[in-house]
């Protein structure tokens, strides 16, 4: 029996559409064993409306893994979610990521990281949320092909990432519906100036780029239409303190980025945002977390 530990993950940090994404401390557990049937429990996030027969997203990931290595046997599946579903903090891919890293242990490891980030970014479709839940930190990654080429990078401790997660649910499939498939030279611009931008203010530990360096054209305008509330908090969130604000992943979470002692009040404006357009919603304190899927 193996048990995993995958980290939720906020994609399109900033500027990195589809590249830059950051792992968070929230978790899900994931337990595995062989086994005569297929058999899946859930607890915490989702139980009740998870699926728990095969195409059940975790199922399928191992399945891949075992399907690529020639094994036929089935799987008795145990998830302990803390990541909400469909909030733009990476559920999908800590069950890809989780799914295809228990599945592997479970065999022995036949396929190395590299592998394993190749086959669940293909699952995914892009690779800014797979990558961080695997590899940790503040992962930036490009697809070259078949394969992933990334760089992590550490996050300064000292950043305080507040999620408002609203109640409702939005599918990153819906919200990838809304972007146009092309983009003016001079949005591009925008969106390249301030990726590289965030990084140096990243390595660096130069908070005063980030609320340039965090802004994006690529996908936010097209997607505030599915996210009331979304567009005012943006507006406000320099006068609030914060340090950068953009949507979490395809949303409907917005992030503010926001140093120590300004975290409650940040997240209290945002939920207050979210109440006055009918939106109701909570928050949450994380870190960032440098480790990304773990044997427990
Ligand atoms: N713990 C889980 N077990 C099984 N399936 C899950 C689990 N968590 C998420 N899913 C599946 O993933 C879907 C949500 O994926 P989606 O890509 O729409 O959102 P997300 O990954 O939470 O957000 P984002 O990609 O914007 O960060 C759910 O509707 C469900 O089908
Ligand atoms: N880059 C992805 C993240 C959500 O999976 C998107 O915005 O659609």
């Amino acid at each position: 029996m193996v048990r995993v530990k995958v980290p939720a993950s906020i994609a399109n940090f900033g500027p990195g559409f589809d590249c830059i994404g950051t792992a968070v401390n929230l978790y899900n557990f994931i337990e595995m064993e062989f086994s005569d049937f297929p058999k899946i429990e859930v607890s915490g996030e989702g139980q009740g409306k998870i699926s728990l027969g095969e195409d059940n997203l975790v199922y399928r990931a191992a399945s891949t893994i075992l399907k690529k290595a020639n094994i036929e046997k089935k799987l008795y599946i145990r998830l302990k979610n803390e990541i909400p579903l469909a909030r733009g903090l990476g559920s999908s891919a800590a069950c890809i990521a989780g799914g295809m890293i228990a599945a592997n242990l479970l065999l022995g490891s036949p396929f190395n990281k590299e592998e394993i980030i190749n086959f669940a970014t293909e699952m995914e479709g892009h690779p800014d949320n797979v990558v961080a839940a695997i590899v940790g930190g503040l992962a930036i990654s490009v697809k070259v092909n078949d394969r992933v080429v990334y760089k992590k990078l550490s996050m300064p401790p000292s950043l305080k990432i507040v999620v408002a997660i609203p109640e409702f649910e939005l599918k990153t499939e819906r919200a990838r519906e809304v972007i146009p498939q092309k983009v003016s030279l001079k949005d591009a611009v925008f969106n390249i100036g301030r990726t590289a931008l965030l990084v140096a203010g990243i390595c660096e530990g130069d908070f005063s780029l980030l609320q340039v360096a965090t802004q994006d054209v690529l996908h936010q305008p097209y997607r505030k239409s599915l996210v009331p509330g979304m567009e005012e908090i943006l507006e406000e969130a320099l006068a609030m303190g914060m340090l950068g604000c953009f949507l979490s992943g395809a949303g409907p979470s917005v992030v503010g980025l926001v140093q120590e002692g300004k975290a409650k009040e940040v997240g209290e404006f945002m939920v207050g945002v979210f109440e006055k357009k009918g939106v109701k919603a909570r928050y949450i304190i994380l870190d960032t977390c440098n480790e990304g899927t773990s044997i427990v």
